[in-house]
């Protein structure tokens, strides 16, 4: 069976993908920080698939490619990878924000991602044709908005790094897509918010948003598609969000 490596499988997209590819048989490798809820995870689903759990912040890029390198042989053909472990933080305007929290979406959402794409590519290429890099964009990494700052940065970052690895993994089999999704409800703006819930539950309410469960089958259409097509970007809304015109400032 293929395996599937999820990075930020502890919640939202990344918990709701572990779910998908399970149900297709897949085997998984699955990782996060919170080692209580990938033991859950494990115990849910390693009746039905192999899973092997990785306590690991994608942030420690030596922690990363020691538990690349020490993979279980049994897991070390991976066919897909989905760079999903991201977080947004400070949704106020930039002259606001602390420093700290525009490091920490640099480290995860950007070399985080770095981190574990590179420790990852020598298995990915060994894999070949079928193997591929999912990355998890945003709409963010297109259209700008008040209040997105470093994280729609981060996330053209992801977008234009995805589209590189293409040039580069030219002839190696593995493809690499971005998906970007708009409004989804997950734990997302929890974290964001630092623990508001009622800024969360406010912005969900009265709407349709995105579930963790479509991105989740978005992820695995990509990853099963036949060999020879490579999606590069995908971008997902919710049909009731769409954009804002231009603002303008007036005396
Ligand atoms: N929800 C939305 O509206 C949208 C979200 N996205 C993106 O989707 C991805 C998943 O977010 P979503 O599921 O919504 O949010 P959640 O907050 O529900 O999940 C985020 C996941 O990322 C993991 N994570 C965060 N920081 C780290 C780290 N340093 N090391 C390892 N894992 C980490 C978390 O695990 P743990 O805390 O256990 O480490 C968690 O499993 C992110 O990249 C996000 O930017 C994109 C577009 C829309
Ligand atoms: O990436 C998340 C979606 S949004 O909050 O930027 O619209």
């Amino acid at each position: 069976m293929p395996i599937a490596m999820i990075t930020g499988a502890t919640s939202g997209f990344g918990r709701a993908a572990a779910y998908r590819f399970a149900a297709a048989g897949w085997s998984l490798i699955l990782t996060g920080r919170r080692s209580e809820r990938l033991e859950a995870l494990e115990q849910e689903l390693g009746d039905k698939v192999r899973v092997l759990t990785l306590t690991l912040d994608v942030r420690d890029a030596e922690a990363v490619a020691r538990a690349v390198e020490e993979l279980p042989a049994e897991f070390r053909e991976v066919t897909c990878l989905v760079n999903n472990a991201g977080l947004a933080l400070a949704p106020k305007p930039a002259q606001e924000v602390d420093l700290a929290d525009w490091h920490t979406m640099i480290d995860t959402n950007v070399t985080g991602l770095v981190n574990v794409t590179h420790a990852m590519l020598p298995r990915l290429i060994a894999t070949g044709a079928g193997a591929s890099i999912i990355n998890i964009g945003s709409v963010a990494g297109s259209w700008p908005y008040p209040g997105g700052h470093v994280y729609g940065a981060t996330k053209a970052f992801v977008e234009q790094f995805g589209y590189n690895l293409r040039c580069d993994l030219k002839g190696t089999g593995v493809r690499v897509t971005d998906i970007a999704p708009g409004m989804a409800e997950t734990e997302f703006t929890l974290v964001r918010t630092k623990g508001d819930h009622a800024a969360s539950d406010a912005l969900y309410r009265g709407t349709t948003p995105l579930q963790a469960e479509d991105i989740a089958e978005q992820i695995f259409h990509v990853a099963t598609l036949p060999d020879h097509i490579n999606i590069n970007r995908l971008e997902v809304m919710p049909t009731r969000q769409t954009w804002s015109p231009f603002t303008i400032d007036r005396d």
